[in-house]
Protein backbone atom coordinates (compact mmCIF):
# COMPACT_ATOMS: atom_id res chain seq x y z
CA UNK A 1 0.00 0.00 0.00
CA UNK A 2 1.49 3.64 -1.07
CA UNK A 3 2.20 6.06 2.03
CA UNK A 4 0.66 9.65 2.20
CA UNK A 5 4.68 10.13 1.00
CA UNK A 6 3.97 8.23 -2.80
CA UNK A 7 0.53 9.12 -2.94
CA UNK A 8 1.72 13.03 -2.80
CA UNK A 9 3.88 12.31 -5.59
CA UNK A 10 1.11 10.82 -7.84
CA UNK A 11 -1.14 13.69 -6.66
CA UNK A 12 1.24 16.31 -7.76
CA UNK A 13 3.00 14.77 -10.79
CA UNK A 14 0.83 12.24 -12.43
CA UNK A 15 -2.98 14.36 -12.12
CA UNK A 16 -3.75 11.20 -9.38
CA UNK A 17 -6.54 13.07 -8.11
CA UNK A 18 -8.68 16.03 -9.09
CA UNK A 19 -9.47 18.21 -7.31
CA UNK A 20 -6.35 17.86 -4.82
CA UNK A 21 -6.38 19.42 -1.52
CA UNK A 22 -2.87 17.80 0.42
CA UNK A 23 -4.33 18.48 3.61
CA UNK A 24 -6.43 15.44 2.83
CA UNK A 25 -4.11 13.13 2.03
CA UNK A 26 -2.71 11.22 5.41
CA UNK A 27 -0.64 8.56 6.10
CA UNK A 28 -1.75 6.29 3.45
CA UNK A 29 -5.11 7.15 2.00
CA UNK A 30 -6.55 10.32 0.68
CA UNK A 31 -9.94 11.59 2.04
CA UNK A 32 -12.89 12.17 -0.86
CA UNK A 33 -15.88 14.89 -0.40
CA UNK A 34 -19.08 13.67 -1.22
CA UNK A 35 -20.65 15.50 -5.16
CA UNK A 36 -23.66 17.39 -4.67
CA UNK A 37 -25.35 14.58 -7.63
CA UNK A 38 -27.09 11.78 -5.92
CA UNK A 39 -29.12 9.22 -7.60
CA UNK A 40 -32.35 7.43 -5.89
CA UNK A 41 -33.96 4.28 -7.24
CA UNK A 42 -37.75 6.15 -7.51
CA UNK A 43 -39.57 3.39 -10.16
CA UNK A 44 -41.73 0.69 -8.89
CA UNK A 45 -40.48 -2.21 -10.85
CA UNK A 46 -38.67 -4.55 -9.21
CA UNK A 47 -34.83 -5.37 -9.86
CA UNK A 48 -34.04 -8.04 -11.93
CA UNK A 49 -30.50 -8.91 -12.35
CA UNK A 50 -29.53 -8.32 -15.67
CA UNK A 51 -31.93 -6.32 -16.70
CA UNK A 52 -31.41 -3.02 -17.58
CA UNK A 53 -32.05 0.10 -16.02
CA UNK A 54 -31.84 3.84 -17.27
CA UNK A 55 -31.75 7.14 -15.68
CA UNK A 56 -34.95 8.46 -17.38
CA UNK A 57 -36.80 5.28 -16.34
CA UNK A 58 -35.91 4.12 -12.94
CA UNK A 59 -34.23 7.29 -11.07
CA UNK A 60 -34.45 10.56 -9.48
CA UNK A 61 -31.41 12.86 -10.15
CA UNK A 62 -30.70 14.97 -6.80
CA UNK A 63 -28.82 18.03 -6.70
CA UNK A 64 -27.47 18.40 -2.80
CA UNK A 65 -26.57 22.48 -3.04
CA UNK A 66 -30.08 22.90 -4.43
CA UNK A 67 -32.37 20.29 -2.89
CA UNK A 68 -32.62 19.46 1.05
CA UNK A 69 -32.15 15.72 0.91
CA UNK A 70 -32.32 13.06 3.71
CA UNK A 71 -32.02 8.91 2.61
CA UNK A 72 -34.89 7.58 4.20
CA UNK A 73 -34.27 5.15 7.12
CA UNK A 74 -33.14 1.78 6.12
CA UNK A 75 -33.09 3.66 2.25
CA UNK A 76 -30.44 4.03 -0.06
CA UNK A 77 -28.98 6.23 -3.01
CA UNK A 78 -26.30 6.25 -5.62
CA UNK A 79 -23.56 9.00 -4.85
CA UNK A 80 -20.02 9.65 -6.05
CA UNK A 81 -17.08 11.16 -5.16
CA UNK A 82 -16.28 14.90 -5.80
CA UNK A 83 -12.81 14.06 -6.97
CA UNK A 84 -12.33 12.69 -10.67
CA UNK A 85 -9.57 9.72 -10.24
CA UNK A 86 -6.86 8.80 -12.17
CA UNK A 87 -5.44 5.01 -11.23
CA UNK A 88 -2.08 4.26 -13.07
CA UNK A 89 -2.35 1.36 -15.10
CA UNK A 90 0.23 -0.77 -12.54
CA UNK A 91 -2.11 -0.08 -9.01
CA UNK A 92 -5.29 -0.74 -7.78
CA UNK A 93 -7.56 1.88 -5.57
CA UNK A 94 -9.46 0.90 -2.78
CA UNK A 95 -12.07 2.57 -1.25
CA UNK A 96 -12.37 2.52 3.05
CA UNK A 97 -15.16 3.83 4.97
CA UNK A 98 -14.59 6.99 7.81
CA UNK A 99 -15.48 5.86 10.85
CA UNK A 100 -16.72 9.78 12.03
CA UNK A 101 -19.37 8.78 8.79
CA UNK A 102 -19.81 4.97 9.24
CA UNK A 103 -20.17 5.73 13.28
CA UNK A 104 -23.56 7.94 12.46
CA UNK A 105 -24.89 4.90 11.00
CA UNK A 106 -24.10 5.59 6.82
CA UNK A 107 -22.86 2.48 5.05
CA UNK A 108 -20.67 3.51 1.83
CA UNK A 109 -20.59 0.19 0.52
CA UNK A 110 -17.58 -1.51 1.28
CA UNK A 111 -15.06 -3.39 -0.43
CA UNK A 112 -14.44 -1.02 -3.85
CA UNK A 113 -11.90 -2.34 -6.40
CA UNK A 114 -10.61 0.32 -8.69
CA UNK A 115 -9.63 -1.00 -11.69
CA UNK A 116 -6.02 -0.28 -13.00
CA UNK A 117 -6.40 2.42 -15.14
CA UNK A 118 -9.84 3.11 -14.18
CA UNK A 119 -10.50 7.26 -14.73
CA UNK A 120 -13.64 8.70 -13.21
CA UNK A 121 -15.47 10.05 -10.73
CA UNK A 122 -15.89 6.88 -7.75
CA UNK A 123 -19.52 5.92 -7.33
CA UNK A 124 -20.73 4.60 -4.45
CA UNK A 125 -23.94 3.00 -2.75
CA UNK A 126 -24.59 5.12 0.62
CA UNK A 127 -27.32 2.75 2.79
CA UNK A 128 -28.78 4.17 5.92
CA UNK A 129 -28.76 1.62 8.22
CA UNK A 130 -30.59 4.37 10.96
CA UNK A 131 -34.23 4.61 11.68
CA UNK A 132 -34.09 7.89 11.41
CA UNK A 133 -34.07 10.35 8.09
CA UNK A 134 -29.96 10.91 7.50
CA UNK A 135 -29.41 13.98 5.89
CA UNK A 136 -26.68 14.42 3.14
CA UNK A 137 -24.27 17.48 2.77
CA UNK A 138 -22.12 18.30 -0.10
CA UNK A 139 -18.38 18.22 0.60
CA UNK A 140 -18.42 16.53 3.58
CA UNK A 141 -15.35 13.86 3.32
CA UNK A 142 -17.77 10.98 2.82
CA UNK A 143 -14.64 8.33 2.61
CA UNK A 144 -11.19 7.92 1.97
CA UNK A 145 -8.65 6.65 -1.26
CA UNK A 146 -5.91 3.61 -0.60
CA UNK A 147 -3.33 2.76 -3.81
CA UNK A 148 -2.01 -0.85 -4.03
CA UNK A 149 1.04 -1.55 -6.61
CA UNK A 150 1.28 -4.47 -8.64
CA UNK A 151 3.61 -6.91 -8.68
CA UNK A 152 3.78 -7.10 -12.50
CA UNK A 153 1.71 -4.68 -15.26
CA UNK A 154 -1.30 -6.26 -16.04
CA UNK A 155 -2.35 -8.07 -19.49
CA UNK A 156 -5.27 -6.05 -19.65
CA UNK A 157 -5.44 -2.37 -18.09
CA UNK A 158 -9.06 -1.25 -17.68
CA UNK A 159 -9.07 1.15 -20.94
CA UNK A 160 -8.34 -2.73 -23.03
CA UNK A 161 -11.51 -4.37 -21.43
CA UNK A 162 -14.52 -3.00 -22.35
CA UNK A 163 -14.42 -0.07 -19.38
CA UNK A 164 -18.24 0.52 -19.28
CA UNK A 165 -17.47 3.14 -16.88
CA UNK A 166 -14.55 5.10 -17.66
CA UNK A 167 -14.69 8.52 -17.59
CA UNK A 168 -17.62 8.99 -15.33
CA UNK A 169 -18.75 12.06 -14.23
CA UNK A 170 -22.22 11.36 -13.89
CA UNK A 171 -23.39 8.90 -11.01
CA UNK A 172 -22.43 5.77 -12.45
CA UNK A 173 -25.87 3.36 -12.49
CA UNK A 174 -25.42 -0.33 -13.05
CA UNK A 175 -24.49 -1.22 -16.66
CA UNK A 176 -24.62 -5.29 -15.62
CA UNK A 177 -26.77 -5.60 -19.17
CA UNK A 178 -24.01 -5.25 -21.16
CA UNK A 179 -22.29 -7.97 -19.96
CA UNK A 180 -21.47 -10.50 -23.10
CA UNK A 181 -23.34 -13.57 -21.98
CA UNK A 182 -26.56 -11.47 -21.15
CA UNK A 183 -26.07 -9.28 -24.63
CA UNK A 184 -25.69 -13.08 -26.28
CA UNK A 185 -29.14 -14.42 -24.63
CA UNK A 186 -30.67 -11.30 -25.94
CA UNK A 187 -29.38 -11.68 -29.71
CA UNK A 188 -30.20 -15.68 -29.46
CA UNK A 189 -33.87 -14.20 -28.10
CA UNK A 190 -34.48 -11.55 -30.62
CA UNK A 191 -35.43 -9.28 -27.85
CA UNK A 192 -33.98 -5.43 -26.37
CA UNK A 193 -33.83 -6.32 -22.63
CA UNK A 194 -34.72 -8.90 -20.13
CA UNK A 195 -37.82 -8.82 -18.46
CA UNK A 196 -39.26 -10.57 -15.49
CA UNK A 197 -40.52 -13.20 -17.73
CA UNK A 198 -37.84 -13.59 -19.29
CA UNK A 199 -35.12 -13.71 -16.30
CA UNK A 200 -35.90 -17.61 -15.57
CA UNK A 201 -34.69 -18.38 -19.31
CA UNK A 202 -31.44 -16.28 -18.94
CA UNK A 203 -30.84 -18.29 -15.85
CA UNK A 204 -31.01 -21.33 -17.66
CA UNK A 205 -29.01 -19.95 -20.69
CA UNK A 206 -26.30 -18.47 -18.22
CA UNK A 207 -25.85 -21.51 -16.26
CA UNK A 208 -25.67 -23.51 -19.53
CA UNK A 209 -22.91 -21.02 -20.65
CA UNK A 210 -20.81 -21.87 -17.37
CA UNK A 211 -21.06 -25.88 -17.86
CA UNK A 212 -19.80 -25.36 -21.81
CA UNK A 213 -17.39 -23.53 -20.97
CA UNK A 214 -15.85 -25.57 -17.92
CA UNK A 215 -16.36 -28.40 -20.97
CA UNK A 216 -14.27 -26.27 -23.40
CA UNK A 217 -11.53 -25.94 -20.69
CA UNK A 218 -11.54 -29.28 -19.65
CA UNK A 219 -11.17 -30.30 -23.42
CA UNK A 220 -8.06 -28.00 -24.03
CA UNK A 221 -6.15 -28.81 -20.81
CA UNK A 222 -6.87 -33.13 -21.54
CA UNK A 223 -5.12 -32.20 -25.22
CA UNK A 224 -2.58 -29.76 -23.53
CA UNK A 225 -1.54 -33.01 -21.56
CA UNK A 226 -1.67 -35.03 -24.72
CA UNK A 227 0.49 -32.94 -26.29
CA UNK A 228 2.84 -32.94 -23.03
CA UNK A 229 2.62 -29.67 -22.43
CA UNK A 230 1.12 -29.43 -19.25
O1 LIG B 1 -17.96 1.21 -6.20
C1 LIG B 1 -17.42 1.36 -7.29
C2 LIG B 1 -16.77 0.33 -7.94
C3 LIG B 1 -16.19 0.59 -9.17
N1 LIG B 1 -16.27 1.82 -9.72
C4 LIG B 1 -15.64 2.09 -11.02
C5 LIG B 1 -14.16 1.83 -10.94
C6 LIG B 1 -13.95 0.49 -11.54
O2 LIG B 1 -12.69 0.38 -12.16
C7 LIG B 1 -15.08 0.42 -12.55
C8 LIG B 1 -15.55 -0.99 -12.81
O3 LIG B 1 -15.78 -1.62 -11.57
P1 LIG B 1 -16.07 -3.17 -11.46
O4 LIG B 1 -15.01 -3.96 -12.19
O5 LIG B 1 -16.34 -3.50 -10.04
O6 LIG B 1 -17.49 -3.21 -12.25
P2 LIG B 1 -18.08 -4.24 -13.26
O7 LIG B 1 -19.53 -4.22 -13.07
O8 LIG B 1 -17.37 -5.55 -13.16
O9 LIG B 1 -17.75 -3.52 -14.64
P3 LIG B 1 -16.59 -3.85 -15.71
O10 LIG B 1 -17.09 -5.06 -16.45
O11 LIG B 1 -16.49 -2.62 -16.56
O12 LIG B 1 -15.31 -4.13 -14.94
O13 LIG B 1 -16.15 1.19 -11.98
C9 LIG B 1 -16.94 2.84 -9.08
O14 LIG B 1 -17.02 3.96 -9.56
N2 LIG B 1 -17.49 2.58 -7.87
Amino acid sequence: MLSDRELHKLAIEEELIAPYNPEYCEEATINLTLDPLVKQYSSDEPIVLGKEVNDDEHYDKIDLTSDEFSIPPKGSVLIQTHEFIKVPNNMTARIYERFGVQSLGLMISPGHYMNPGYRGKISLVAFNTNSVPFRLVPGIKICQMGLFELNTDPLKPYEKQDARYMDSTDVSISKLHLDQEIQEFLKEKGIAKVSDEMAGDLGKHLMSHIKLAAKDLAELAMEKLDKGKI
